[in-house]
């Protein structure tokens, strides 16, 4: 449905739904309180007079006393805690505020924080976030009902799924992965402008192998085993069918699914309709943005480059296909082009002995045993032995494993390369392969460092580093607001590397110094603008676009910014 009739109807909507409303409902719906900046004339129309103390404030001040709130709470999680009850009373405000301290609050209402969050979700759950499917009610027509509540078939346009057994670094979180869901979806707004009402957060609570929540007794999901296996597979596919007969139009992410379904689920869903999974597409985008702002340094090319990816799971072998995509298009063949990847996982280098247990993700990439003979004492070949016959100019790490970049394995890496690219992508950031501090000092200051988390500057040798984040956070809420904005048929690979171009080619003005790899956060939406156009311009191409999304690039540019969403008050009538 045309963008600008969508905002015409929300515009109606708006003013009938505030005429409808008793006072007390007005307060108390987030998406149209405005607590004490409803004006005299509003107060006096809805009722709500005597509900409010007499003085009327601007945003300006409602926003002054929040933060002031906000800055007194002593950790992280309480400030998480009130930032959700910000946005649970009055979404405008919530908005207006991590707008304006979007640094300060951004590893607040994500990660790193957000793992802890979700990790004590039963504890902290003050409301209810989102849409709660549980396997125990595997039936499309009750699916059906239950989305209804959430809007007519136009309402929704972005959806975030999560089965939540991949949680961020932290494994399987069972009811607590709600809150990736929402996390992704503050971002979509924060970062790209996607209308928050537009949006809605499901988790699929198909039980629990974690223990330490199936014996809690304040646990709020289900107390079973995982469903894997094809009961899994029919509630799945129960869930996208109900969703796509109640939202046609809307866009679904999939979001920290399990290893062994990312891959399977994307593959069965991306062919037949719009959507995405973060943690392959949005991450593989994301690094291979950076990994083209370090080769810029390097003056090297990206079919020059070696990868050591370690981690071959669904961030690891996301990164490495998009590295083969990009790299095929600079011409070499795709083994060439897999034959500069070396993945290793638990066991280390994955092998042609592996083949039998290789998932189907890793399969391309298993490398011959035996040119490690030489080098390896035992029958695996581990990182250090990797590092040390490969030379690798770039090592990526999405294991979740702390520390596995040892000072040993990143000096040897050193040796044979000026400029090592190292990226410790793992959340949160107690996960870290490596501090970045660590890796800055055994790289002697010449490491093009970047990591999933966000982290201070290094300072050493009275410099100041910059370490430029690269998390999928950097790209899916542009790669999904154009996808919506396209109203795609499929989001194919050609708007997937248009978009990791649009990232690389932002323009410098907009990142924090000359040697980072990505751009700054609090440019985020001028960043987005540009990926957005990239993005939609490659729809335009490839004809993949509604007929109202303007053909001409300043009228492209114009309406992108146009149909972004702001945290302004309405005024109601
Ligand atoms: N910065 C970013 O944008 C993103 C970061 N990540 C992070 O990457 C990490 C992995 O995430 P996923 O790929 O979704 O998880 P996953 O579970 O699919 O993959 C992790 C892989 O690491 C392997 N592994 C475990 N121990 C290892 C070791 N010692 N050496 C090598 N490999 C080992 C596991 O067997 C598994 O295959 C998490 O910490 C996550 O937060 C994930 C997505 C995006
Ligand atoms: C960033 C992200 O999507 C993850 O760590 O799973
Ligand atoms: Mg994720």
């Amino acid at each position: 449905m045309n963008a600008f009739y969508n905002d015409a109807i929300r515009f109606i909507y708006v003013t009938i739904k505030v005429k409808w409303t008793v006072s007390t409902d007005l307060l108390r719906n987030a998406r149209y309180n405005k607590g004490t900046a409803f004006t005299k004339d509003e107060r006096s129309k809805f009722g709500l007079t005597s509900r409010l103390p007499p003085v009327v404030e601007t945003l300006e001040q409602q926003l002054q006393r929040s933060y002031d709130q906000y800055k007194r709470l002593g950790d992280s999680l309480q400030k998480h805690v009130y930032l959700s009850d910000v946005f649970d009373t009055n979404q405008t405000l919530f908005y207006a505020l991590v707008t304006r301290h979007l640094p300060e609050m951004y590893p607040i209402i994500y990660t790193p924080t957000e793992s802890q969050a979700i990790k004590q979700y039963s504890k902290i759950y003050r409301y209810p976030n989102g849409c709660y499917l549980d396997i125990e009610h595997n039936d499309p027509e009750y699916m059906k009902e239950q989305f209804a509540e959430f809007g007519k078939p136009g309402d929704i346009q972005y959806i975030v799924i999560t089965d939540s057994e991949g949680i961020l670094g932290i494994g399987d979180q069972g009811i607590g992965g709600i809150l990736i869901s929402v996390a992704k979806g503050h971002l979509m707004t924060l970062c790209s402008g996607l209308d928050p009402n537009r949006f809605l957060p499901i988790v699929l609570d198909v039980g629990t192998n974690n223990k330490d929540h199936r014996e809690d007794p304040k646990y709020l999901g289900l107390r079973k085993d995982r469903v894997h296996g094809e009961e899994y597979g029919r509630f799945l596919e129960n869930v996208i069918h109900s969703v796509k007969e109640t939202f046609p139009n809307a866009f679904i992410h999939f979001e920290d699914f399990g290893r062994s379904d990312a891959k399977p689920v994307l593959d069965r869903y991306s062919p037949k309709l719009p959507c995405f999974n973060d943690d392959i597409q949005g991450t593989g985008v994301v690094t291979l943005a950076a990994i083209f702002s370090a080769i810029r340094l390097t003056k090297s090319k990206l079919n020059e480059q070696k990868f050591v990816i370690v981690g071959a799971g669904t961030a690891g072998v996301g990164i490495a296909d998009r590295i083969v995509s990009s790299m095929v298009k600079e011409g070499i063949t795709r083994e060439e082009a897999r034959d500069k990847i070396y993945l290793l996982d638990k066991q280390g280098l994955i092998l042609d002995k592996h083949a039998d247990r290789a998932t189907e993700g890793q399969k391309p990439y298993l490398k011959k045993g035996s040119v490690f003979a030489d080098q390896s004492s035992s029958d695996e070949v581990d990182l250090e032995t990797t590092v040390s016959t490969v030379h690798p100019t770039a090592l990526i790490g999405v294991s979740g494993q702390a520390g596995i970049f040892s000072e040993n394995i990143v000096r040897e890496m050193s040796k044979h390369t000026k400029q090592p690219i190292i990226f410790p992508l793992s959340n949160p950031t107690d996960l870290m392969e490596a501090k970045p501090s660590d890796l800055n000092e055994w790289t002697d200051g010449k490491g093009l460092i970047a990591s999933g988390s966000p982290v201070p500057p290094v300072k050493r040798n009275g410099k100041d580093y910059y370490i430029s984040q690269c998390n999928n956070a950097f790209i899916y809420p542009s790669v999904g607001v154009a996808a919506v904005l396209s109203e795609c048929k499929t989001l194919t690979e050609e708007m997937l590397s248009s978009a990791a171009d649009g990232l690389a080619s932002t323009p410098r003005s907009l990142f924090k110094s000359d040697d980072s790899l990505l751009p700054d956060l609090t440019n985020v939406r001028e960043v987005s603008r540009h990926v957005k156009f990239a993005i939609l311009k490659q729809a335009l191409a490839e004809n993949n676009c509604a007929d109202y999304v303007p053909r001409e690039d300043e009228a492209l540019k114009k309406w992108i910014k146009q149909t972004e969403w702001n945290a302004e008050y309405a005024e109601y009538e």
